[in-house]
């Protein structure tokens, strides 16, 4: 297996421009795929989670151009639901926001559409969804165990009515009933049971469909209406935020380091909720501003441990887990549990790693605490194909020890570059 060794690293300073937002990337995808007329996507993410989406709306009939450096999407709507006469099957990866929102999509059609991916996705739950969509008229079929894909739709279209949906899992599977709801062929009524997780990424939700022309009446969350017989227009030309949660590490190796650095592409004015990561860096006690389109972080004193309930930054949050290792105190990160059910156990695994650089953690069900060590130990760090796993321990090379990432390519489920940014603003020892 490849490996990437970072030597002692001393400070950061510069800019980063970030690559365009996964979670608009594969939104705006398919909203353009459905809507009527053709949406010119620029900034468009280039990783894996988007080549997914991309694949499997070749697959479905989408024409669509992309530049040259795959950045620019032209694509031609089709202006309703995907329909096919032979049975499809769709590879997926392990890309959420394209399973899951694909998952209820295809059921507004008529056809045989199978969903596949990659192991891990075999192990990250739907059943929450599939059960929403199963009295709207879905038919679904698991292919292996109850409850996860790989699974077949037999579609012949939504009906209208009530519906009520969990949200104390993934805020994804609300998304993909929320983007599928216009073409149901009545009104649709969204009853959340329970507590409805990572919230923000509904506003991201919201906002992709109001850009496509389509209203949704949002009452506090926790129940929504759609009116039947809206479509989705293109807008023309749509641009995608810089990604939120790809900032976080630049972000933090600032806070960490000393220096400054600034982010172009999100900012004060950002509809990710992940910029309220730099929120959790101020009260760590970085120096952070604000522009429209950037954040600029600069180191002024030493960290000091928080104690958060950080639910609605799922991913961001991570981050936070390396950066407590320079933070004086034990820091800890609550109400995550939904950590246990994406790329990996993520709670697992940051304990796990977190121990070898020599921290002290303690693992709970849904929370983490960390104790920085005096001293960073060398150390070799395992991955566990998950992106975000290998981005967080580069933070760990801001100590007096080599670190080595194994298996580094896993990034390129959301940021392919993001060794080469990294290196571009921190100076070694
Ligand atoms: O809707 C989205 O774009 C996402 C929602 C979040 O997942 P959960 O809602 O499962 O927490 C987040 O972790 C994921 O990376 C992207
Ligand atoms: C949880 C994540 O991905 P997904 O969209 O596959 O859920 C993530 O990117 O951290």
């Amino acid at each position: 297996m490849d490996s990437l060794t970072l030597n002692p690293l001393a400070f950061v300073n510069g800019e980063v421009q970030l690559p365009g937002s996964k979670s608009l990337s594969n939104r705006l995808l398919l909203l353009a795929a459905l809507a009527e007329g053709e949406t010119r996507i620029t900034n468009l993410l280039d990783s894996d989670d988007v080549k997914h989406m991309l694949n499997a709306l070749s697959l479905l009939g989408v024409q669509y151009e992309l530049s040259t450096d795959r950045r620019t999407c032209l694509v031609q709507g089709t202006g309703g639901p995907f329909n096919t006469d032979q049975a499809l099957e769709l590879f997926l990866g392990n890309a959420g926001t394209a399973m899951r929102p694909l998952c209820a999509a295809l059921c507004l059609g008529h056809g045989e559409f199978t969903l596949t991916g990659e192991p891990r996705m075999y192990e990250r739950p739907i059943r929450d969804l599939v059960d929403a969509l199963i009295p709207l008229g879905a038919e679904v079929t698991y292919l292996k165990e109850e409850g996860f894909p790989p699974l077949t739709l037999h579609s012949r279209g939504l009906k209208g009515g009530q519906v009520s949906i969990r949200g104390n899992i993934s805020s994804q599977f609300l998304t993909a009933l929320l983007m599928s709801a216009p073409m149901a062929e009545e009104d649709l009524i969204i009853q959340v049971d329970g507590e409805l997780v990572s919230k923000p990424y509904i506003d991201i939700t919201l906002h992709s469909m109001q850009l496509f022309g389509v209203i949704v009446e949002n009452d506090n969350y926790q129940r929504f209406v759609i009116k039947a017989g809206q479509r989705y227009r293109s807008p023309g030309e749509v641009m995608v935020e810089g990604d939120a949660s790809s900032a976080s590490y630049f972000l933090a190796a600032a806070a960490i380091a000393g220096g400054t650095v600034r982010v172009y592409g999100v900012g004060a004015d950002s509809v990710q909720g992940d910029k309220a990561f730099a929120e959790v860096l101020a009260k760590m006690g970085a120096d952070v501003t604000y522009g429209p389109t950037w954040i600029e972080v600069s180191k002024t004193g030493p960290l000091q441990a928080v104690d958060l309930d950080l639910n609605a930054i799922p991913d961001a949050a991570m981050t936070i887990a390396t950066t407590a290792l320079f933070a004086s105190g034990t820091t800890c990160i609550r109400n995550v549990y939904n950590w246990r059910v994406k790329e990996t156990d993520r709670l697992y695994a940051m304990a796990t790693e977190l121990r070898k650089v020599g921290a002290k953690v303690t693992e709970g069900d849904d929370f983490i605490e960390i104790t920085p060590p005096e001293q960073i130990m060398p150390a070799s760090i395992d991955t566990y194909d998950d992106h975000r796993m290998a981005m967080c321990f580069s933070l760990a090379a801001f100590g007096t020890a080599p670190i080595t990432i194994n298996d580094p390519g896993c990034t390129r489920k959301t940021f392919p570059e993001y060794f080469d940014l990294f290196r571009s603003i921190t100076v070694s020892r």
